[in-house]
């Protein structure tokens, strides 16, 4: 059968979105869907994209075909994928995985040469060899770096001998020395440029690295990718039990002008456990290459996100403390500023500021969570993407975890530093100021924990059920804790509250998000609730996707 009627015979697909690109395989058969098609689709989620489609076809096709969308699509993973319309039509086929003679050894095992046995080629030959690839190693001195390189266990060889092993060749070698390379030996080569450039003469509207490497070699396919790994990340990503190493994955963009490259290419960055982003055309390479010099890059909102709160914390104390009662006292007859109210803004105010933003971030790296857990309850379904800013705020919680025991810390140490700050000096006796006290300690002590275990070289040493066990009991324990250091400590003021200032006092302020994240956890820890989440989370869907064709 014409595998054009396959495809337009099938009743459903299953949809794998751009974020989570095709991994292509031998034997994948590559059609581009009409462009019309797709403008013509009516508005379901993402489905804006006017570009062709790719699709990728299993070997298998006959029993079961594997349909996916590559290129710049939108489509949400897990959607599935409208009863297939006849208006869809394949203008041609790309070809196939074959097409480019990616060659594979006896075991079955795709082979890949390396350029270069540098800090990065030796981190790609150990993450290639552990995702069942076969590494050939291209060195101007097999002599000198074997050993290396046989440990991490791949094959050297010299340049001219290991250039004739693979059509895919992935250059691990400075730049600047690209040109002392033989060059024609990478004629017609799909050329992975792992390359950086150098940050003080990195300019994003220049021609990337990758486009001068296209121009030097024209009759190959070059594909930039991998340029925002480090060695080490690549190296020890790969330890850590399978969960660990799928919350770990990093964003790996990939361009090209060649659609079956870079969707090759996508393909052997998730075999490697990376997450591939298909940046379209090698032109973008400009900005990819640009990424690694970006500063912070995840933790800008997390960042923002406590600059913010720290701010408003810190305005609403300076208001209450400070100029509250001075600003009262000035309208009376004889009335003057007491400036000596200002005596303790250097430190209580920063205490006080910093331990209303630690608790506020603790409650915020608790939320997401929760609210994506009304989502699934709601849809039915783990398979249907949360909203972007959803997204990127679970994505931000480790970042604001660790904001959050910064801003803890230097509470904890301005008030150490003052003897009666933690009523240390008091002798009267109050049952709620050693509550207090404890629970702040446990609560500081607690978010430590938390806070080593977000540490990659901690985390990955534990095992999934180790891991979610701190992360999430102890993690809604310490804000249990953190939320019953405010209550005992001003349980008055909150209790009558006063609005002697027109505005609430800052621990009714700062009490709010906590609380607010611990009712919201209450009912689904109901179990029933519990079970239905744990069912949606295992995989069931309360409306069953259309199964593939
Ligand atoms: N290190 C990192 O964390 C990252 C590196 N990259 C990129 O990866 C590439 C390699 O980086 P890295 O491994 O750190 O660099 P290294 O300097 O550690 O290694 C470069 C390797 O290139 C090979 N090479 C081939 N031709 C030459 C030549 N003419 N002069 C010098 N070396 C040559 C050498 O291997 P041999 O002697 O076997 O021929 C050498 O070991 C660079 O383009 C870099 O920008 C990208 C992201 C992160
Ligand atoms: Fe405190």
């Amino acid at each position: 059968m014409d595998k054009t009627e396959l495809f337009n015979d099938a009743e459903g697909m299953d949809v794998v979105g751009p974020t989570t690109p095709v991994p292509l395989d031998l034997g994948d058969v590559i059609l581009k869907l009409h462009p019309g098609g797709v403008s013509e689709r009516p508005s379901t989620s993402g489905w804006s994209e006017t570009e062709p489609y790719i699709l990728g076809l299993g070997s298998d096709q006959e029993t079961n075909p594997r349909f996916s969308v590559g290129t710049s699509g939108m489509v949400t993973p897990g959607t599935a994928f409208p009863p297939f319309d006849p208006r869809f039509s394949f203008t041609s086929t790309l070809g196939t995985i074959e097409d480019y003679n990616l060659p594979i050894d006896k075991d079955r095992k795709k082979r890949v040469v390396v350029l270069g046995s540098g800090d990065f080629g030796l981190a790609l030959i150990t993450r290639l060899v552990h995702a069942n690839y076969s590494v050939v190693v291209a060195s101007r001195n097999p002599n000198r770096t074997r050993e290396r390189v046989t440990a991490a266990g791949g094959i050297i060889m010299t340049q001219a001998e290991a250039l004739q092993q693979s059509n895919l060749v992935i250059l691990a070698i400075p730049f600047p020395h690209v040109s002392s390379l033989p060059l024609s030996a990478l004629r017609s080569k799909i050329l992975i440029d792992v390359s950086n450039r150098d940050p003080k003469t990195y300019n994003s509207t220049e021609r990337s690295q990758a486009e001068h490497l296209q121009a030097l070699v024209p009759s190959a396919t070059v594909v930039k990718a991998f340029n925002v790994l480090s060695a080490y990340s690549l190296s020890k990503g790969i330890r850590g039990s399978k969960e660990v190493r799928k919350r770990r994955r990093t964003e790996v963009p990939v361009c090209s002008d060649d659609n079956l490259a870079r969707l090759l290419v996508c393909g052997i960055v998730k075999d490697l456990g990376l997450e591939p982003l298909d940046r379209g055309s090698l032109r973008n390479a400009r900005e990819v290459e640009g990424i690694p010099f970006i500063f912070f890059r995840e933790w800008k909102f997390a960042f923002i996100v406590s600059i913010i709160i720290w701010f408003i914390a810190f305005f609403i104390i300076l208001f209450e403390w400070q100029l509250c009662n001075n600003l009262r006292n000035l309208h009376k007859p004889n009335g003057t500023f007491d400036w000596s109210s200002f005596d303790n803004v250097a430190k209580s105010n920063l205490s006080i500021s910093c331990s209303s933003t630690a608790i506020t971030l603790l409650a915020i790296c608790y939320l997401p969570g929760v609210i994506a857990a009304y989502v699934q309850l709601a849809r039915g379904t783990k398979y249907s993407e949360f909203p972007r800013w959803l997204n990127r705020w679970l994505k931000a919680r480790k970042q604001l975890g660790l904001l959050m025991l910064f801003n803890a810390f230097i509470h904890v140490l301005c008030q150490l530093s003052d003897s009666g700050g933690y009523g240390l000096g008091h002798s009267s006796y109050n049952w709620r100021r050693p509550t207090f006290i404890a629970c702040g300690i446990l609560a500081f002590t607690m978010a430590g924990v938390l806070g080593l275990a977000s540490l990659p070289s901690v985390g990955t040493s534990m095992t999934w059920r180790e891991f979610s066990f701190l992360q999430s009991r102890l993690g809604w324990f310490t804000l249990l804790l953190a939320a019953f250091h405010i209550i005992f400590n001003v349980w008055d003021g909150l209790v009558t509250p006063n609005f002697t200032c027109y505005i609430p006092s800052i621990s009714q302020f700062v009490i709010v998000m906590p609380v607010l994240t611990l009712v919201l956890k209450l009912p689904l820890l109901l179990p029933c609730v519990d079970n239905a989440l744990t069912r949606i989370r295992q995989g069931f869907e309360r409306i069953p996707t259309p199964p593939s064709v």
